[in-house]
């Protein structure tokens, strides 16, 4: 079931038409579809529980946290978190907003290498399930900030299993000299040092090897191992309650070979690391947002340049706005949102940044456009919005979440004069600032 389909001739979010969205709300803009978000997360879920050795011994369905770094909008959070979804945090931020938008403490798992003392002790006194230690000395300041509140905080471990994966370097997690997780020996040692600390409860051992993964072999291999390490430290007469297989599973982006199904992952996973008599926790991010948004741009003109013969296609959106071709050279579907004829040309796609790298794509085949056309960067709704910046002095640009024939702006553009109010020009400049005119 797709929801951005073309009918009467405009690409549509499902019964809205996302040209009159365009001229409504102006370009460049977000668009999510609430069915996707919801098929998505309902889908990855149901395909994990539905496999009786995935269910912990108390019978309790997978918790699926929703990696939100991935779209963090309140709007897509609150869809998410109606449908049960929980979430995977990597800041107070993020922590904040899960709880707001209606995600419960015990559904939210906090992850990241750097979490500060005050993030820590706000996200045990929350009560959130389980915080995901990176490193030794994260674990001993956990130990320090629980002691000071007389609390105990419930951890996993994060372990890097050395098999790193992932659509790019800069994805890639699992690799023994990434920044993430320690080794299993490390790992294992320290969970034994913690087991009989009054402030500490280790509860298990957790994982992510990287993201846009569409292989499930490097997943299968850091699973196996993960097993290992459970019956490991189970034989060293320590209790293992949970085990955080982390995300990074692909999505279609049209120009590579398809990922695994997720029913396929879910097959693996339960091969893999089934009947452990565990609660499992999983942290897909974009495999529940990213084909689930566009970003809608306009043609400003198309510039050719009469030495090369180039075609430039001009947008109003830009490197700021959909930074993920800029730092991954990642590939994005382009479509009009016009259905389009029959004629192609190519396209160095562009946006108005000073920046070479402000580039989507060069020499792409496409329907031919003009000026004031309308396209869809497809599968943009994961590490799109989140990742944008205001670079050049270009507002952000607006979210709006669709359900069926309604929509609801969820995060509207700044005006200008908003955009200069949060730079304050100090006050010895008041009442206008002074300008040296020698
Ligand atoms: C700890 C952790 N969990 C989950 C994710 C989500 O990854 P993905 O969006 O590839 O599912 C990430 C990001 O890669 C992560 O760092
Ligand atoms: N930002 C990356 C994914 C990062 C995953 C975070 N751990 C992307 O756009 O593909």
């Amino acid at each position: 079931m797709n929801h951005f389909d073309y009918h009467d001739d405009a690409l549509n979010c499902e019964q809205v038409s996302l040209t009159e969205l365009a001229d409504t709300v102006g370009t460049p803009l977000y668009v999510y579809s609430s069915a996707t978000l919801e098929r998505h997360y309902n889908v990855f879920a149901d395909a994990l529980s539905s496999k009786p050795g995935l269910r912990s011994p108390r019978d309790e369905a997978p918790l699926v946290a929703y990696a939100m770094k991935a779209n963090s909008n309140m709007g897509v959070l609150a869809t998410l978190a109606a449908q049960g979804c929980g979430a995977d945090t990597v800041s107070e931020g993020e922590i904040r907003k899960a709880l707001k938008a209606g995600v419960p403490a015990n559904r939210i798992v906090f992850s990241g290498v750097g979490k500060t003392d005050a993030e820590m002790a706000f996200a045990l006194k929350d009560g959130i399930y389980q915080l995901n230690v990176e490193s030794r000395p994260e674990l001993e300041r956990l130990a320090r900030v629980a002691a000071e509140l007389n609390m105990v905080a419930p951890f996993v471990i994060r372990i890097n299993p050395g098999v790193g994966a992932g659509g790019h370097e800069k994805i890639t997690t699992g690799g023994a000299k990434d920044k993430f997780g320690i080794s299993a020996e490390e790992a294992l040692s320290l969970y034994a040092g913690a087991a009989g600390h009054p402030n500490l409860a280790p509860m298990g051992i957790a994982c992510h090897i990287g993201s846009q993964i569409l292989d499930l072999k490097p997943l299968q291999e850091a699973f196996t191992r993960m097993r290992g390490w459970v019956e490991q430290l189970r034989a060293n007469g320590l209790s293992v309650e949970r085990l955080d297989l982390g995300g990074g599973l692909g999505v279609p982006y049209f120009n590579q070979k398809e990922p695994a199904t997720i029913a396929d992952y879910a097959d693996m996973t339960a091969l893999a690391v089934g009947n452990l008599g565990v609660r499992y926790t999983f942290e897909p991010g974009r495999l529940i947002a990213a084909n689930a948004g566009v970003l809608i741009s306009r043609v400003i003109h198309v510039h050719e340049r009469e030495d090369s013969g180039q075609q430039f296609l001009v947008l109003d959106a830009a490197m700021n706005d959909l930074l993920r071709p800029a730092l991954y050279d990642a590939f994005h579907d382009i479509r009009p949102v016009a259905r389009p004829g029959n004629e192609t040309a190519k396209y160095d796609v562009v946006g108005p940044i000073c920046e070479t790298g402000d580039t989507f794509t060069r020499g792409r085949d496409m329907p031919v456009m003009k000026a004031g056309d309308l396209v869809a960067f497809m599968s943009a709704g994961a590490y799109g919005a989140v990742m944008g910046s205001e670079y050049n002095s270009r507002p952000l640009a607006p979210e709006v979440l669709v359900r069926d024939a309604d929509w609801s702006i969820v995060r509207p553009r700044p005006s200008y004069d908003e955009m200069m109010a949060r730079e304050p020009i100090p006050a010895w400049f008041t009442p206008a600032p002074k300008v040296k005119t020698a």
